[in-house]
């Protein structure tokens, strides 16, 4: 008898088997339906093998689904994927299917001629439009349009049968990129880099690469030649390019529009179901060579995946946090592994992890050292808030305030940097004390002047602001403390009436067409101060903005995670990057309680490297990452019995390991979130240890009731 093992898109780690039935052939890849319970659902065949003899009795696959099947690659690494986070299987290969979701746009429906047929009464209109038809087929309102007569003309047309409807279908037609349409000339660092990538991806085989060029050296520039020459070498080659941030996928679809003559396909969460299927259609059919898409781009069935850029490598966000939870860059190296593909990490900030596997010689290491043609890096000056702090609630001191001032008189452009949406952080009973939380939730409510409301940005409940206090009654006793963006640009607006001003926040622009605009009035100069959270502060080029402003520089540094330092020299070195990108020099302004703290010391030197060093060696003292390995195991449940019994059990349950250590479990830093209690474990290992296995072996002695939600997270960024 023939078995399939299928993976389903259940919380279940393996695939179930069933039978091939006669007269069905399903391979590795194929979709089938199969019975589960009383319904049948979709699932990827894994394997089909013969056996003789089984005693059990398998269920049949119902039918497999005709239209496409899963590639090899894509499925490998998926498997790959799943092994790597411990995540169902099932549910990754779902991900990888997700575009075919949406149905097939409908057919366009046009119009032809009919052989023979003329019309009875040939007035100047209906020849008009016989004659801008001729013997193509149009739909109604182009017709009409290029023949510059009204929709009823072609009607009637159709109506005495002189014209036929038919129906196409609707295919989405990538334009082929060109690789010479628009090329720049580089520099000698920029050229050396492109030569490198693009003769890795004409070898073939994996080869990752670091492109580690400082803010505004034209990393983009060479990672777009490497990808024309591979286009040139191979024109069914096909490219990926991640990117942290849709509000950064607009600006770089217009580079590479402008760059090969054709847009590249997008993907990401804003593209609509129809859009996405289109793509995926096309990318697996080998028909689209660019894509530039967040990290679920990973997943698209690629034909011909020779070269993956992740941009901006460092960046926290494309660590996905939610439902699977895996990190975009160890993914996609791991997928140009499978594919034999060219992977280039480029920012100017790498994170430790990725310097380190350039250190060890394991990624090439390509460098840009300069600012592309006659700009330089920004001067990076600390403002000690010991000697001037700002007025009482307000946030901006006197240096900054002059520094602003002067910019404005340039007709220059300022960017104040405040990772905080909103108006203001916490909201406070004067009266009795009490901060204002989220219900059954460990979270402050965020004021939002914008809105108008109070929000939890953990839970996204919100609510009006009361006018009596929750706690103790008092009327209007409740009072913002702190700032966010929303009341920083309020006192710009105070000290500066004349600028023009404006915010830059996921509130603000929360979507890629609100970013598009926000971003281009400030490229053509009609704001003078911007206000913004990170997420403005990566990627643009903004050639008017000669001072970025940081209102707090010690804000990251508070929290301190394993990450936190590395992060908030990563964001800063970004945020002020953005200063002086053209022809006029930049300045950046760093607002801090703690001047002497290293990582504002190295940022004001401008001296990367001394931050790496410091920041490696503490990492190696402690045997963490990238020295050493990370897992977080998170239990969450209404039921607070239900997780303390998990808990324990887990505990009880460790397996015997060498130079590995299980921390917990504890309540999670956010204990209680919707109502949901919260527990976690920590897992260190050495680098050379299987954590995955070690995980795999633990977690299967333990029975988790259906109450409990057990998370993994390999390779933690986030510690709540
Ligand atoms: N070879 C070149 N010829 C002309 N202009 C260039 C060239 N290289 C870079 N530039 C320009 O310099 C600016 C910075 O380049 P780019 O955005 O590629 O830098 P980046 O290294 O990706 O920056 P960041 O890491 O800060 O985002 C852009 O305006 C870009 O058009
Ligand atoms: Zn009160």
């Amino acid at each position: 008898m023939k078995v399939a093992s299928v993976l389903i898109p259940l919380p279940v780690p393996e695939a179930f088997d069933y039978e091939v039935p006669e007269g069905l052939t399903a391979v590795r890849g194929d979709q089938v339906t199969v019975p589960l319970g009383p319904r049948l659902i979709r699932g990827v065949v894994a394997e089909v093998f013969e056996t003789t003899g089984s005693n059990r009795r398998l269920k049949a696959i119902d039918q497999v689904v005709s239209e496409h099947r899963l590639p090899e690659r894509t499925l490998t690494f998926v498997e790959w994927a799943a092994r790597w986070t411990l995540s169902p299987p099932g549910e990754m290969a779902a991900t990888a299917l997700k575009g075919l979701r949406a149905p097939r746009p409908r057919p366009e429906r046009r119009v032809k001629r009919v052989e023979g047929r003329s019309p009875a009464r040939p007035t100047a209109t209906r020849t008009a439009v016989l004659e801008a038809l001729g013997h193509r087929s149009m739909t109604g309102a182009d017709l009409a349009r290029a023949a510059n007569v009204s929709t009823g003309v072609v009607k009637g047309l159709v109506d005495e049968g002189v014209l036929t409807v038919i129906e196409i279908e609707a295919v989405a037609v990538f334009d082929a990129p060109d690789p010479d349409h628009a090329p720049a000339t580089l520099n000698p660092d920029q050229a050396a880099s492109a030569t490198a990538i693009a003769e890795a991806v004409a070898k073939g085989g994996f080869a990752p690469f670091l492109l580690d060029g400082v803010t505004g050296s034209g990393k983009t520039e060479a990672y777009l030649e490497a990808a024309a020459r591979a286009l040139r070498h191979d024109p069914t080659a096909q490219v990926l390019i991640l990117l942290p941030e849709i509000a950064l996928t607009q600006a770089l679809i217009e580079r590479i529009t402008a760059r090969f003559g054709a847009a590249p396909a997008e993907w990401h969460s804003g593209v609509t179901p129809p859009k996405r299927r289109q793509v995926w259609e096309a990318v697996v059919a080998g028909r689209c060579n660019i894509v530039v898409g967040a990290r679920s781009a990973l997943f698209l069935p690629y034909a011909n995946l020779k070269l993956v850029v992740v941009d901006e490598e460092h960046d926290g966000s494309f660590k996905q946090e939610e439902g699977l939870v895996y990190h975009g860059r160890d993914l996609a190296v791991a997928r140009g592994r499978i594919e034999g593909a060219t992977v280039v990490l480029a920012s100017a900030t790498p994170s430790l992890e990725t310097l380190w596997n350039a250190r060890q010689g394991r990624y090439g290491w390509l460098k840009l050292a300069a600012r592309h043609g006659a700009a330089v890096l920004p001067d990076i000056d600390l403002i000690d808030l010991r000697t001037c702090p700002p007025d009482p609630q307000t946030w901006l001191s006197q240096p900054l305030r002059d520094a602003i001032g002067e910019t404005f008189a340039r007709g220059e452009q300022s960017l104040l940097f405040l990772n905080r949406r909103g108006y203001a952080p916490v909201v406070l009973c004067r009266a009795c004390g009490h901060r204002l939380t989220a219900p059954d939730t460990d979270s402050w409510l965020v004021e939002h002047r914008y809105t108008g409301r109070l929000v939890c940005h953990l839970t996204g409940f919100s609510m009006m602001k009361p006018k009596l206090c929750p706690s103790c009654g008092a009327e209007d006793s409740l009072v913002p403390v702190g700032p966010g963006v929303e009341r920083v640009e309020e006192e710009v607006r105070r000290l500066f009436p004349e600028a023009r001003t404006a915010i830059f926040s996921s509130d603000t622009v929360p979507d890629g067409a609100s970013a598009r605009a926000l971003i281009q009035s400030m490229a053509e100069g009609e704001i003078d101060i911007l206000v913004a959270t990170q997420a403005a502060a990566k990627g643009h080029n903004f050639p008017r903005l000669t001072l970025v402003g940081v209102v707090d520089a010690d804000l990251g540094l508070r929290g301190g995670d394993l990450r936190a330092a590395e992060r908030t020299y990563q964001l800063l070195a970004q945020a002020t990057g953005r200063a002086g990108r053209a022809d006029k020099p930049g300045r950046a302004l760093l607002q801090t309680w703690t001047p002497e703290h290293p990582v504002l010391m190295a940022l004001a030197a401008g001296d990367r490297d001394a931050f790496v060093e410091a920041e490696m060696g503490e990492r190696e003292a402690a045997s963490l990452p990238p020295h050493g390995r990370l897992a977080a195991i998170i239990l969450s449940s209404e039921n607070a019995m239900a997780v303390e019994k998990v808990a324990r059990d887990l505990a009880e349950a460790i397996p015997n390991a060498e130079r590995l250590e299980v921390y917990g479990p504890a309540d999670a830093p956010l204990a209680l979130v919707r109502g949901r209690r919260r527990k976690r474990l920590l897992v260190r290992a050495d680098r050379d240890v299987n954590l995955q296995a070690f995980l795999r072996a633990w977690l299967g002695r333990v029975k988790v009731p259906a109450s409990v939600r057990l998370t993994v997270d390999v390779d933690p960024y986030s510690f709540l």
